[in-house]
């Protein structure tokens, strides 16, 4: 009984194994690119590990977002192409499994991982990560390189403590896995490294399978994709293009415009970006636009829109014909909007600052032909690419933001012409925020209808479950982000 819990045990931890290693050579090629010609022979400033730990501590310490934090680091340090893929790596690899992590250390740090100094703390989480997620790097190595920085950060008693920890562990390897005795709830969060709060909040709405589905699906490395600028050129043209160069691309099945990049190095550090000639986006993202489904001549809102990844979007669908108004609250996100639209060569693109809330004061009643409200929510769709999502939100948040969906959607709803067509969509998959959400205004609002999401969508997506006039994306569907996508209309009165 207890061989067949190892043995599955095991064979979760391999295939972990075998998906951080795809994200350690994707983070190498963005590495490879970020790097550029600045790949030095000289000693580098500070290391991989160090490196990491620094980040790792800030993010806990100082709530610093992990991205952010990450690439200023890596742009200060000048690490190799392989050393900045393998710091990428250890970031992102141990907040994505943090729970999982915590829970193996327990049993081995007598005075509880809780009490100790968070970069002590980090730095045995980054060690613990590589001995059991990454199977290229050996045992003695891991414990040889923490112990070193433990001695360069700390001291001797430190350094000791780590050793001892880091071999005590490897030498009780078979205690490293989670009792699949445990309730469901708890053995999910462990097992895939998410809070019990959101585990338990799943399970309650799509059920335990679907729950560890997703959990699952979030722990993978998120693919690349790429949205064609069909105002400059088609995507066949594009991905000929892309594979003269060497790069192994494939059309998406979810966009007409998306193109899969399975490798090919950082796609936003090429010169096929910077002529605007596509944008780095989630196959689910370019959906959105889909179901917007402007016309050239149309009068457009975007409620919600730095920095503009859709409202480009709608722009190229439109061949730049009409006028879309970009609206964002903060005036410096207005930068963005107006980046991406010259980079793209998209002149029809307005970008405005201001609260969406006041949107109905700005523009006449009946004044849009389509409306995007691509509304701030909890994000707990995209937690492939931000694992911070996990740590950092609570039940509260999602309670706050939906109240101000709520709020977004009343005050644009007039604002639509009869006929026209409003797309709410979130990078979510909570049903407070997504098809309650669309259900209470249909409840409030009878001049809207939910319209069939079979109009819009690829084939592909025809089996997603549909609610509401929306489709509820999970990450393990296709891969791509979480995201909810309603397409309602106002009825001619
Ligand atoms: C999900 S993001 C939009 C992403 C964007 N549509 C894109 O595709 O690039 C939500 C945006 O809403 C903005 N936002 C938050 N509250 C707002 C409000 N009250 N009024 C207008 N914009 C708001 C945020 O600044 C953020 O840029």
């Amino acid at each position: 009984m207890s061989g067949n819990k190892t043995g599955n045990n095991n064979k979760s931890q391999s295939n972990d194994k075998s998906q951080s290693k795809i994200r350690a050579n994707r983070s190498s090629d963005k590495g490879a690119r970020n790097a550029g010609s600045s790949t030095r022979m000289q000693k580098p400033k500070v290391s991989a590990r160090a490196l990491a730990v620094k980040v790792l501590s800030a993010v806990e310490q100082d709530g610093a977002y992990s991205n952010l934090e990450l690439n200023r680091r890596l742009k200060e340090a000048e690490l190799s192409s392989a050393d900045a893929g393998l710091a990428t790596e250890l970031v992102y690899g141990t907040i994505a499994r943090r729970n999982t992590i915590d829970y193996y250390l327990e049993r081995f740090v007598a005075k509880g991982v809780a009490k100790l100094q968070p970069w002590v703390r980090s730095l045995l989480r980054i060690s613990v990560y590589q001995i059991i997620y990454l199977d290229r790097i050996p045992e003695h190595a891991v414990v040889s390189e923490a112990v070193n920085l433990a001695k360069k950060l700390g001291h001797q008693g430190i350094s000791g403590m780590v050793n001892g920890v880091l071999r005590n562990m490897i030498r009780n390897r078979e205690q490293l896995h989670i009792p699949s005795h445990l309730p469901a709830a708890e053995r999910i969060s462990l097992e895939h490294s998410h809070p019990l709060w959101m585990v338990e909040r799943w399970i309650r709405q799509y059920g335990e399978e679907t729950t560890e589905a997703i959990c699952r699906a979030n722990n993978e490395p998120p693919a690349v994709s790429v949205r064609v600028n069909t105002t400059m050129t088609t995507r066949e043209k594009m991905m000929e293009e892309m594979e003269r160069s060497g790069a192994v691309v494939e059309a998406s099945r979810l966009s007409p415009d998306g193109i899969l990049v399975r490798s090919g190095g950082n796609m936003a550090l090429t010169s096929w970006y910077r002529d605007g000639l596509f944008s780095v986006q989630d196959e689910s993202s370019m959906l959105v636009a889909e179901a917007v489904a402007p016309e050239e001549g149309q009068r457009v809102l975007d409620c919600c829109a730095a920095p503009g990844g859709k409202t480009a979007h709608m722009a190229e669908k439109m061949q730049d014909r009409g006028h879309i108004i970009a609206n964002d609250v903060h005036a410096h996100k207005r930068e963005l909007i107006l980046e991406q639209a010259e980079r793209l060569g998209l002149g029809c693109i307005d970008a405005v600052t201001g609260d969406a809330l006041d949107l109905n004061k700005r523009y006449p009643e009946a004044s849009f032909d389509r409306i995007l409200l691509d509304a701030p929510c909890s994000g707990l769709g995209v937690i492939r690419r931000k694992p911070d999502v996990k740590w950092s939100k609570s039940a509260s948040d999602i309670e706050d933001i939906s109240s101000l969906q709520r709020e977004l959607l009343d005050c644009v709803a007039p604002l639509l012409k009869p006929g026209g067509i409003l797309v709410y969509s979130t990078c979510t998959i909570e049903s407070a925020e997504n098809e309650d959400m669309v259900a209470d205004f249909l409840s409030r609002h009878p001049e809207y209808q939910a319209m069939e999401t079979s109009n819009w969508s690829q084939p592909e997506t025809r089996s997603w479950q549909a609610v509401n006039g929306g489709v509820q994306i999970l990450p393990q569907y296709a891969h791509s982000d979480g995201f909810y996508i309603a397409r309602l209309t106002r009825t001619v009165n």
